[in-house]
């Protein structure tokens, strides 16, 4: 029997910076096709985990494999492409060569034109490198990034300070390449963007792994659902008295709890003898539940 190797595989990985732990034993796999969001809050490692997969930076301890060999060697053999957010762009060329040098180093390189059409440059196709705006430096990363048919495409915060049209551009050539077994990695902490492209959510903290699953499974981890509903005579420290509650605000009649067990705190909800109006319980949003799940890691952490 053959298996495959996967196309990205972390075993126990730390990196470390004096007494910061960017990145703190994490342990992944990826397979071909996948979608997945590296999603954590300013600091959480996302960019450290990009830099220790693309061999960029070597591991303190644990190893990074791609495809089965060393990023390096996955590198060389065409395999990966990356956009990454400090990516410095050739100053002195115009985009249209640097598009046409991307082509020319990869073995399976799409035409320029091609590549200059789908990340809406072809307008700005003689204008030097270093005199373009935040955005069209960005368009042009997206093109680089795009430049060939990589198995493995590596994407640290890639629609930074792209327009929505160019932004909604980028995940549709992004779902296409995964729609035909490429596997997309992105570091996010747009929470909206986790949620919306990725079918892997992978939640990073203080450089560990906190959470790992489709944004739903992501959601339903945070265990907590929010209830809310009017009451004409609102008397706080009762409500806070209820079980399973973890927040609790009262804005006028309007009460919005989250509570980690909706149904029991319903029920005591009744049992006080109130009459609560336009009763919801809902889900909580990936943002709340990316809250959630750092705060209980927070707390465990004292
Ligand atoms: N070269 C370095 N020297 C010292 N500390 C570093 C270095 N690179 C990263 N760090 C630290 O490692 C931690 C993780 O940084 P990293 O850049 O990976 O975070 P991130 O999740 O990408 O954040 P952001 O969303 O702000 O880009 C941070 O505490 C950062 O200060």
């Amino acid at each position: 029997m053959t298996t495959t190797a996967p196309v990205v595989a972390f075993d126990q990985v730390s990196k470390g910076y004096g007494s910061v732990r960017a990145v703190d034993g994490l342990t992944l796999t990826l397979r071909p096709g996948q979608t997945v969001a590296l999603l954590g809050p300013n600091g959480a490692g996302k960019s450290a985990t990009l830099d220790l997969l693309l061999g960029l930076k070597k591991p303190d301890s644990g190893t990074v494999r791609l495809f089965g060999t060393s990023p390096r060697d996955a590198i060389v053999a065409g395999r990966v492409g990356a956009m990454l957010q400090s990516g410095g762009l050739m100053d002195e060329v115009t985009v249209a060569e640097l598009v046409r040098l991307a082509c020319d180093l990869h073995p399976k390189p799409y035409r320029p034109s091609e590549v200059l059409s789908r990340a809406g440059i072809e307008q700005i196709a003689d204008r030097k490198v270093d005199k373009l705006s935040g955005g069209q430096a960005q368009r042009v990363r997206f093109a680089l990034a795009t430049a060939d048919d990589s198995e493995l495409i590596v994407l640290d915060e890639p629609t930074t300070g792209m327009d929505v049209t160019t932004g909604q551009a980028f995940w549709a050539t992004m779902r296409e390449r995964a729609g035909r077994g490429r596997t997309v990695l992105f570091a996010t902490h747009y929470l909206e963007e986790a949620d919306a492209v990725a079918d892997r959510v992978l939640v990073l903290h203080r450089g560990r792994l906190l959470a790992d699953g489709t944004a739903a499974e992501i959601k339903a981890k945070a265990g907590a659902r929010r209830i809310s509903f009017d009451l004409a005579d609102t008397d706080e420290a009762a409500l806070r008295g209820l079980p399973f509650v973890t927040s609790l605000t009262v804005s006028g009649r309007t009460v919005r709890i989250q509570s980690t067990d909706a149904d029991a705190t319903v029920h005591a909800l009744y049992g006080l003898g109130l009459y609560p109006r336009d009763l919801e319980v809902a889900g909580l949003g990936l943002e709340q539940a990316f809250v959630a799940i750092t705060t209980a890691e927070e707390a465990k952490a004292k």
